[in-house]
């Protein structure tokens, strides 16, 4: 699936310092040293906050349509003469210097342990003799904090299609769901003031589907498995309720033991979670730590022992943390899965096993919920393990993709795609300033050599994926964001969750092979209520597997299927039954007792 390695498998071998039985002391001693010479003895200029004058405007696809027209031209077969470079990255591979690492950053050393850092095996998998010297590289790195300004402008202004959001359906299902009203407006949730001030401040008019059911659904604490289209306002529907209930109950917060603790599958979708959280929580009391892989673990571990009410972190780092001592979850009253369906994948799943069977858990007292935007059924199997008496909460069709994103197709052979991508790109060079383009391939290497190749060009191009530094990651980030690059070529690390503004265009140059990505990349784009497009290389020697799924999803969002998908439609091949999932549990008739109910 993809380029995951950077992501914290929890498959990765465990640290060999981290043991449980040591004291934090000794487990720290040899990180200490690592990981003090960061900070402490060096007084370290940290970088600027993420996203300091981040782009403006919402992203708007509909002032750009005629800077679209030449894909008109180029549907179906693209041919054009092969070119003299291998497109499979060959020529760049070694280049790793695609804009950002010349760049300035946080702190940054050499030759540290990271304890986070996954399997080399992982790593090198796109390189050819796996003794990259860039590889060995270690360093500490300390992530700046991001401003309160910075935080309120993060968010993506509602776009022209808003409003489209109330005439999606919405179900929710399981015993119970209808003890829980809808609301309307902010204020009907009964909000604290200071959330009521930061929703606003925040240009939040009024909640999207999944915030007005969700939002009384949390409040009530029940367990709950929530699933809407990519960019339709999640984050906000469990964070709230979140933050309103921890004031409400006011209890003591106590060293390493969190009140609240989301996962989610990678360190920027972290971040970027934390940031959501503390933008809410602005102006209270409630305090909001990371924990993640690639940054320094020492400066992370302290802001939790120091005590902190909600904890975001993945998967790798927080094992890492618990085996050490350093979190217990004796008061824990929220756990969420976002991006549950990844994160109830095949390995990350021994992790939240960890979590929901630890000692320390009071599962009497903790609220589940787990959101995504794709939930297979064989996913919701595994969930209802996990959760209890829990409620199912869908808005449109589960699985399904952002009708606000125009999806088309080229087909083009492998080593013409990188000329197809300069043409494309090329559009860009004289759109406003307002535009960010995301390019997603399959491999790390192709991410290198092709925005290595395109820095080259006019367009300022950088790169993010598992093999680069952390630093260099955010920095990719912090730089596509505020418009220094208005090119970021990504592997599928970037595929979930991440909320840019002005992304108008995801290009597939590789398409990927499970179509759950597929849906999660293009809607990277076509954010609440924005329009956005997706371009998709189709390579008819590798992507066959996924054309029927791609199919389906063109079919429910009324878009033209390509002829050269070879006359499969979503009839013609049985799809119908298979589409529009729903609660696993349907069959079992309305109140009947859950059948896992008692499992806990
Ligand atoms: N009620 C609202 N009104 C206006 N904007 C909102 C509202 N709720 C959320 N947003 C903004 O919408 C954007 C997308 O939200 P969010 O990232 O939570 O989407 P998501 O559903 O989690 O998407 P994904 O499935 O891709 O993770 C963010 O910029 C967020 O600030």
């Amino acid at each position: 699936m993809g380029d995951w390695s950077d992501d914290e498998k929890t498959s990765a071998p465990a640290p060999k310092r981290a043991t449980a039985s040591k004291t934090q002391t000794d487990d720290w001693g040899s990180n200490d040293r690592q990981d003090n010479n960061d900070d402490r003895g060096n007084n370290f200029s940290r970088g600027r906050g993420r996203g300091g004058g981040r782009g403006r405007g919402g992203g708007n696809f509909g002032d750009r349509e005629n800077n679209s027209e030449g894909f008109g031209e180029r549907r179906g077969k693209y041919n054009r003469e092969n070119r003299d470079f291998n497109d499979n990255g060959e020529e760049g591979s070694d280049n790793r210097g695609s804009g950002s690492r010349r760049g300035r950053g946080g702190f940054n050393r050499e030759n540290r342990e990271d304890s986070d850092r996954p399997p080399r095996r992982d790593r090198n998998e796109n390189n050819d003799n796996g003794d990259n010297p860039e590889e060995q590289k270690r360093e500490v790195y300390i992530p700046a904090e991001t401003t309160e300004e910075e935080l309120f402008a993060s968010s993506i202004s509602a776009g022209i299609n808003f409003d489209n959001f109330d005439k999606i359906e919405i179900h929710v299902t399981g015993k119970g769901s209808d003890d829980f009203d809808q609301i309307k407006t902010f204020e009907e949730a009964e909000l604290r003031d200071f959330l009521l001030n930061n929703v606003k401040k925040s240009g939040y008019k009024k909640p999207t589907p999944i915030q007005k059911r969700a939002i009384p659904i949390i409040m009530g604490k029940r367990d709950l498995m929530g699933c809407a289209q990519t960019g339709s306002g999640k984050t906000a529907a469990f964070v709230l309720p979140i933050l309103n209930t921890i004031m409400n109950d006011k209890d003591t917060l106590n060293p390493g033991k969190p009140q609240c603790l989301i996962v989610a599958p990678t360190r920027e979708l972290v971040i970027q979670i934390r940031d959501e959280a503390m933008k809410f929580a602005s102006g209270s009391y409630v305090k909001v730590a990371l924990a993640y892989g690639g940054a320094a673990s020492r400066y992370q571990s302290e802001n939790i022992v120091q005590g902190c009410h909600v904890l975001v972190a993945t998967p790798g780092r927080l094992m890492d943390f618990v085996n050490k001592g350093v979190i217990s979850f004796d008061d824990l009253k929220f756990l969420v899965l976002d991006e549950a369906d990844r994160m109830l994948d095949m390995g990350f799943r021994d992790t939240i096993d960890k979590v929901c069977n630890h000692s320390t858990l009071n599962k009497d007292s903790l609220t589940i919920m787990m959101f995504s935007a794709t939930f297979p059924d064989e996913i919701q199997r595994l969930a209802a393990q996990y959760l209890r008496n829990y409620l199912f909460l869908t808005v449109g069709i589960v699985g399904g993709a952002s009708a606000d994103v125009e999806q088309e197709f080229i087909e083009v052979p492998r080593r013409e795609k990188r000329q197809l991508l300069t043409d494309t790109l090329t559009q860009y060079s004289k759109s406003t300033d307002e535009d960010r383009i995301l390019v997603f391939v399959e491999t790390k290497k192709t991410a290198d050599y092709l925005a290595s190749f395109l820095s080259e060009t006019t367009l300022s191009t950088t790169s993010i994926h598992g093999d680069r530094l952390q630093r260099e990651r955010e920095e990719a980030l912090r730089d596509f964001r505020t418009g220094k690059r208005k090119v970021l070529i990504a592997t599928a690390v970037a595929a979930r969750g991440l909320d840019i503004k002005g992304v108008t265009h995801v290009i597939n140059y590789d398409l990927p092979k499970e179509v759950d990505e597929y849906i999660h990349r293009i809607g990277r784009t076509g954010r609440v209520g924005n329009r956005g497009k997706a371009t998709s290389f189709f390579d008819p020697d590798v992507d066959q597997t996924i054309v029927s799924d791609l199919v389906r999803i063109l079919t429910q969002t009324k878009q033209a299927i390509p002829d050269f998908f070879g006359g499969i439609s979503a009839g013609s091949c049985g799809m119908a039954d298979k589409y529009g999932g729903s609660d696993i549990r349907q069959p079992v008739a309305a109140g009947a007792p859950q059948k896992d109910e008692d499992e806990w």
